[in-house]
């Protein structure tokens, strides 16, 4: 694959995507977006009350953001997007969009050449232990630790033809930045 015009820093709730995207767009240029601050109100309620989103919640609010990625990739922007993408499905949304009724992309663009975004995954893995003794430790998020098992659950691992790498989580920070450096060379 060309050198990808996104770098998708996904996994489960307190894998640490905020902290090495933000990283990874500091030591690159690039712009970087958290999917987080995409959420319609009525989904971080949900999470806050500890009901883990489903299809419905989590597939347009990937619209939005793939819209925002075709825009950016469109313009010649380079960009690091922080999102949990934890099906196939969603990074597949994330990448192509989705036109079939009734959950729509937003359909503002239609008309021009679809753009396909060019997209690594940077999957950050590790045990549930390692990662619910992280969100036990963060402060001041919505996201309630309880939800970690049914992210665990619902995660679809990046597999080929995926093009994606995969980091553990018990690296640490400079070690995963510069594991991704190295695979951008
Ligand atoms: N590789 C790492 N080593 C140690 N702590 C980390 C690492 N990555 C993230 N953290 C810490 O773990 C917590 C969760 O990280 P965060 O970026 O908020 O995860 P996410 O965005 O995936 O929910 C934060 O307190 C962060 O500082
Ligand atoms: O798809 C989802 O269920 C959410 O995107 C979820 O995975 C995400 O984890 C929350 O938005 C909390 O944010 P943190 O990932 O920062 O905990």
């Amino acid at each position: 694959m060309a050198a990808p015009d996104v770098l998708l820093v996904m996994g489960v709730s307190g894998s640490g995507k905020s902290t090495v995207g933000a990283l990874l767009a500091s030591e690159l240029g690039w712009k970087f977006y958290d999917a987080d601050d995409y959420h319609p109100e009525e989904n971080r309620m949900k999470m806050q009350k500890g009901i883990p989103l489903n299809d419905e919640d989590r597939i347009p609010w990937l619209c939005k953001l793939h819209d925002i990625l075709r825009r950016d990739v469109a313009s010649g922007q380079h960009v690091v997007l922080a999102c949990s993408a934890l099906k196939k499905v969603y990074r597949d949304i994330l990448i192509q969009g989705k036109d079939d009724a009734p959950l729509e992309c937003d359909q503002s663009g239609k008309g021009e050449k679809p753009v396909e975004v060019k997209l690594l995954v940077v999957h950050l893995t590790g045990s549930f232990d390692i990662i619910s003794g992280r969100l036990l430790r963060r402060k001041d998020h919505f996201m309630p630790p309880e939800l970690l098992q049914s992210q665990f659950d619902t995660l679809e691992t990046p597999s080929a033809p995926e093009n994606f790498i995969q980091i553990n989580v018990d690296k640490s920070l400079s070690e995963i930045i510069a594991t991704v450096m190295e695979t951008l060379k």
